[in-house]
């Protein structure tokens, strides 16, 4: 369990989330979080379990060791600015889960040399699965080691360089709506094929996590992994064939580029 003081600053579903990990995983009391917002009635779970709720951001920051940002991109600067006379570099680490927000820019919104930690998780951050991706400047091995074991409790951690930051959105955190729009459309297909909608959820869920588990802890490539389901001349090989046909594999490389190019061209 770590003691230090962490701010939580824009309490919506990725700042709350992270708070329901932090205290699930048993990294942090909840008497350590604070969590800000302005419209703090939506809180009310979090309120119930300790964790102190606050609409003064400077308030939050004044007494945290760690202040992690979620705020949308179009608040960040503006907030965060009205925050610097709060910010004490020498004694606290800065961590921005904020999309497209460079540590550039956050070095110029705080000034100084205050460490920086960008860090992409997902909303499985809730529940203890997110794929969190991270890079920094100014911090310490120290520091950088405290935010990977903090993330680390909330999923699995990978550091990256920061020009891989906007890639890193799209695969890790996107990604979690795309693997569940392909989830909803095999329940979909499943219900077609004749299972209520209960039972089509649990198998096509419990699959796909099957699926991820065999690459994750065999560390194989998918392919070795489907070769294993193509029977010659059977259901799966025609179903698949199909499907590209149809532009499956195609529709989802197009997706993951265009989100690319959103976060990246606007
Ligand atoms: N959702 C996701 O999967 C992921 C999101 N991100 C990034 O995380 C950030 C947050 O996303 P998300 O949680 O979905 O967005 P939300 O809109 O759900 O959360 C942002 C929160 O900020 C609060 N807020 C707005 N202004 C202030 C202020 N002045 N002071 C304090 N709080 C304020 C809002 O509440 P109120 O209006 O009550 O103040 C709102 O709840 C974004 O930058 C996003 O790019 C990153 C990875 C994954
Ligand atoms: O869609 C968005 O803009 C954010 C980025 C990652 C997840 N949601």
């Amino acid at each position: 369990m770590s003691s230090k003081k962490i701010a939580i600053i824009g309490g919506g579903n990725l700042g709350s989330a992270i708070a329901e990990g932090l205290l699930k995983s048993g990294f942090s009391r909840a008497a350590d979080i604070t969590i800000t917002k302005r419209n703090t009635a939506t809180l009310g779970s979090l309120k119930e379990q300790g964790v102190n709720i606050e609409a003064d951001n400077a308030k939050a920051v004044a007494g945290a060791d760690v202040v992690l940002v979620a705020l949308k991109p179009y608040n960040v600067k503006e907030v965060l600015a009205g925050l610097q006379p709060v910010f004490k570099p020498e004694k606290q680490i800065l961590i921005s889960v904020v999309t497209g927000i460079l540590i550039e820019d956050l070095e110029k919104i705080v000034g100084g040399n205050m460490p920086l930690v960008r860090a992409m998780p997902n909303t499985a951050i809730a529940i203890g699965e997110s794929m969190t991706c991270i890079c920094h400047k100014y911090a310490s091995p120290e520091h950088v080691s405290w935010v990977e074991s903090m993330f680390n409790q909330l999923g699995v951690t990978v550091s990256i360089d920061e020009k891989l930051m906007d890639a890193a959105t799209v695969l890790g955190a996107c990604g979690i709506a795309y693997a569940l729009r392909f989830i909803r459309a095999n329940i979909q297909g499943g219900i077609e094929i004749g299972f209520d909608v209960r039972t089509a959820n649990l198998i096509a869920a419990q699959t796909v996590k099957g699926a991820a588990e065999l690459l994750i802890r065999e560390k194989r490539h998918p392919e070795e992994e489907i070769d294993k389901v193509t029977t010659p001349k059977g259901c799966t090989i025609a179903g698949l064939n199909e499907m590209e046909h149809q532009g499956f594999s195609s529709s989802l490389i197009k997706g993951i580029a265009t989100s690319y190019n959103k976060i990246v061209k606007g």
